[in-house]
């Protein structure tokens, strides 16, 4: 379990996040939702300690993240896999070396046992055969699987995943979610997923917390983000024109169970 509390951030004069507090439970996908520009990527790099929060605090799983020893936010961030929004390999290194790379710098781990790891995380995400493949051969959705690989390598406790979905088409998108949460839900990881994808929050949202203008304007699962009653939610859902059909049909619903 994360938790954090009374985020703030502030670039220049512009406030970015505007005291943010919540819990992100562990074998959950939780979401952070919001329009492009409302600080969800700052607050997870505030999270993972990339950047860092102006007042505020992160704690993994009870112990104390911000500010606290180094070696404590090591010990920490050993445990923490990143899936970026360009999945981020490495294009001279193989699909075999790119999932290896986060073995050889963490874990005092002999090389086949080594080896062992990186062909079961790849066997996980469904690539056994790509190990000598180079990331220019491979399609999109290949290259997050080898991202999610190469994440969970470490035997993470921890995955944040930015924008999993950008530049998929809508098929892949499912199985990379698919994928995300069945990991977190196998692995008992606790999982922030950033997003602004509706389908996403339909398919993966177990916990979202829903973000305007730096502030958390909403928090809920994906059985009740279609009854908010907070209007910058609904505006956010609901231009979506598939989310404003699918309340059509609840309310037609509840209308005739009356
Ligand atoms: N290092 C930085 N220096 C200055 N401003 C920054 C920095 N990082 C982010 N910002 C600003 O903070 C705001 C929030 O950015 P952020 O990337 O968190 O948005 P987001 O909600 O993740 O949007 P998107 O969905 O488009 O990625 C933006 O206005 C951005 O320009």
């Amino acid at each position: 379990m994360i938790e954090i509390h009374n985020i703030h951030k502030t670039f220049g004069d512009k406030k970015v996040l505007d005291g943010i507090s919540g819990v992100f439970e562990t074998g959950k996908t939780n979401l952070l939702l919001g329009a492009s520009g409302t600080g969800k990527s700052v607050l997870l790099k505030c999270i993972v300690g990339l950047v860092k929060p102006d007042l505020g605090s992160v704690t993994f799983d009870g112990t104390y993240f911000t500010n606290n020893k180094l070696d404590i936010r090591q010990e920490i961030r050993r445990k923490i896999g990143m899936l970026f929004q360009s999945s981020a390999l490495f294009d001279s290194m193989t699909v075999e070396e790119n999932v290896m790379f986060p073995l050889k710098m963490l874990a005092k781990m002999p090389k086949d046992e080594r080896m062992d790891r990186v062909n079961f995380c790849l066997k996980r995400v469904g690539l056994e055969n790509a190990n000598k493949k180079m990331p220019s051969e491979l399609s999109g959705g290949m290259k997050k699987r080898v991202g999610i690989a190469r994440a969970i390598a470490p035997d993470c406790t921890y995955l944040f995943c930015d924008e999993p979905n950008s530049g998929l088409d809508p098929l892949t998108a499912l199985k990379i979610d698919g994928l995300i949460k069945e990991i977190t839900e196998e692995y008992n990881i606790t999982t922030i997923v950033v997003t602004h994808d509706m389908n996403s929050v339909i398919e993966i949202g177990d916990k979202i917390m829903f973000l305007y203008e730096g502030k958390k304007l909403w928090e809920g699962t994906r059985d009740n983000i279609l009854d908010s009653d907070v209007p910058k939610l609904n505006e956010f859902i609901f231009a979506n024109r598939l989310m404003r059909d699918a309340k059509k049909v609840e309310e037609e619903e509840n209308g005739s169970h009356q």
